[in-house]
């Protein structure tokens, strides 16, 4: 049995296996498909707790018997029904012994032909040979409770089956493999260090080492705040990757807004017409740029107008310049700045912005009141919606908006969580509370109820206090067999 340990209140370590609950679930078989239902080549159902060798072996036919099978290797035979000896199919099966496999229990696995009959008959006779149907995020969440990964690379696991773009999959496989582990590892031994010295000047007063105390609490508090500040920095980008990046077309009716749409996601997608106004509502589509996943939003075109429905299109348009995170200003490059051009790059001046001058097939006649010349140049890119001049210049350049340059590299470890966000800010606070403690001159132990307080916040990051109820609030998102 795991049992986690953490400092009490009053800062003695102690030991939460009764709020896990672990030796409850420890105990029994659980089975569910791993694999997609419907029609597929195979499937895989996934039997997992102590004794499931013994469950599945009496469904089993095999040459070899499955408690004499190596662990990890793939024996031949077939799947019986219980009851009635009939063949349900042909399989493959393997054993994992623990706590060598996922769960970190004996696992079963029962490779099948894929299809909803055989599937539904082979975990029938499972569940009616002893195991029961697991819950979703079941096998994970005995992962996480017998110690084979902790929350933060659980939930992991969530990202990685949700991330649909490869930079969204190396973050998350980054987290699996425990690189955020190790940093809010690294953080903790730190804070760890510095309480443990404060016990000792706390313990032996007459020894005056509360100067050296002081000066090793600010440094760690520094060292530590420092990583935080790296890692909250690296969220922004995280969570763009992970969930997308909006970006908002906006511009004056006819600039070739719904083109550039089109000519970004290379297919006709937004309906393109020569009058002002077609587009009312927004449409969007998905593009994948480096790695990174941008949804195009087409907006309606903005002007002054009296027609009802357009001015709400307007609005709306408006409202995404303020909340899209990368806002693609159109210009009609063969006309002259119009007042709605001027008004548009003032709202979009403090967003994060690309201004695309369009049109570069046709004679240019863009002049404004040196209001253009004014705006950081590599901020402007020229295109052609009709022709795809400058298309891929333009995809690029969002991408470096985006990523700031280099790009998701392998090795980065980026928080893309909003849990693992707002534990790292609470950290970071009781970091400024223990310096405030230390700088307006209160015996260290004052100090060490905050550092104490950060040191905690960052274990929940790696659920060392969870609870049932957090457990079951992340792992119910996980779909069924994981
Ligand atoms: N068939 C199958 N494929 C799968 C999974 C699975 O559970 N079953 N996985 C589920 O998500 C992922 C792989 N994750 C796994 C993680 C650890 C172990 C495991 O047995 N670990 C032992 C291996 C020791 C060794 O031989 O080196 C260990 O760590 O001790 C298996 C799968 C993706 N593919
Ligand atoms: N020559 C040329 N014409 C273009 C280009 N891009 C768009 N157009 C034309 O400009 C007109 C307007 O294009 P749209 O893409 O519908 O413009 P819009 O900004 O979405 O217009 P609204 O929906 O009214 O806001 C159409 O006739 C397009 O064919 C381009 O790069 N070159
Ligand atoms: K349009």
């Amino acid at each position: 049995m795991a049992w986690r340990g953490g400092l009490s209140e009053d800062g003695r370590l102690v030991l939460f296996a009764e709020v896990i609950g672990m030796a409850t679930v420890a105990e029994d078989v659980i089975a569910a498909v791993g694999t997609a239902p419907g029609e597929a080549g195979i499937a895989v159902i996934r039997v997992s707790g102590p004794g499931c060798v013994q469950v599945v072996e009496q469904i089993f036919r095999g040459r070899q018997s499955l408690k004499d099978a190596p662990s990890h290797r793939m024996v031949y035979g077939a799947v019986v029904d219980p009851d009635t000896a009939e063949v349900l199919d042909e399989v493959l099966v393997v054993r994992m012994q623990a706590p060598r496999s996922y769960t970190g229990e004996d696992v079963v696995e029962i490779h099948t032909h894929g299809g909803s009959a055989v599937v539904g008959r082979v975990l029938n006779a499972v569940v009616r040979a002893g195991a029961r149907p697991a819950e979703p995020g079941e096998f994970t969440k005995r992962a996480f409770l017998n110690g084979r990964l902790d929350l933060s690379q659980a939930e992991a696991v969530i990202d990685l089956i949700r991330s649909k773009t490869d930079a969204a999959r190396r973050l998350a496989l980054e987290q699996l493999k425990g690189g955020l582990s190790a940093r809010v590892k690294q953080m903790r031994e730190i804070l760890l260090d510095v309480m443990a010295q404060i016990e000792v000047t706390i313990d032996y007063p007459e020894h005056d080492v509360e100067d050296v105390t002081i000066e090793q609490i600010r440094e760690a508090v520094d060292q530590v705040r420092e990583q935080i500040d790296e890692l909250l920095a690296s969220s922004r980008v995280g969570r763009l990757v992970r969930e997308g990046v909006r970006t908002a077309i906006v511009g004056r009716p006819n600039v070739g807004k719904s083109s550039l749409l089109n000519a970004l996601a290379g297919r006709e997608r937004a309906i393109v017409t020569a009058i002002p106004g077609t587009t009312r509502d927004v449409v969007d589509e998905w593009i994948h740029v480096r790695g990174v996943a941008f949804q195009i939003l087409d907006t309606a075109g903005i002007r002054t107008t009296e027609d009802e429905v357009e001015r709400i299109g307007v609005d709306r348009s408006l409202k995404w310049v303020e909340e899209a995170d990368l806002v693609l200003c159109v210009l009609d490059g063969s006309s002259p700045l119009e007042k709605e051009d001027l008004e548009l790059l003032e709202r979009i001046k403090d967003r994060p912005f690309l201004l695309v001058v369009n049109k570069i097939d046709l004679p240019q006649r863009l002049t404004g009141d040196g209001r253009l010349e004014e705006l950081p140049q590599h901020r402007i890119v020229r295109v052609s919606a009709r022709t795809g001049d400058g298309v891929q210049e333009l995809a690029d350049r969002m991408a470096r908006v985006v990523l700031g340059g280099e790009g998701v590299s392998a090795s980065s470890c980026m928080v893309t969580n909003m849990r693992h966000m707002a534990l790292l800010k609470e950290a970071r606070e009781d970091l400024d509370a223990a310096e405030r403690a230390v700088s307006e001159g209160w015996t260290v132990d004052v100090a060490a109820v905050d550092l104490r307080a950060a040191w905690e916040h960052l274990g929940d990051i790696l659920g060392e206090r969870a609870g049932e109820e957090l457990l079951n609030r992340i792992f119910s998102q996980f779909c069924l067999g994981k």
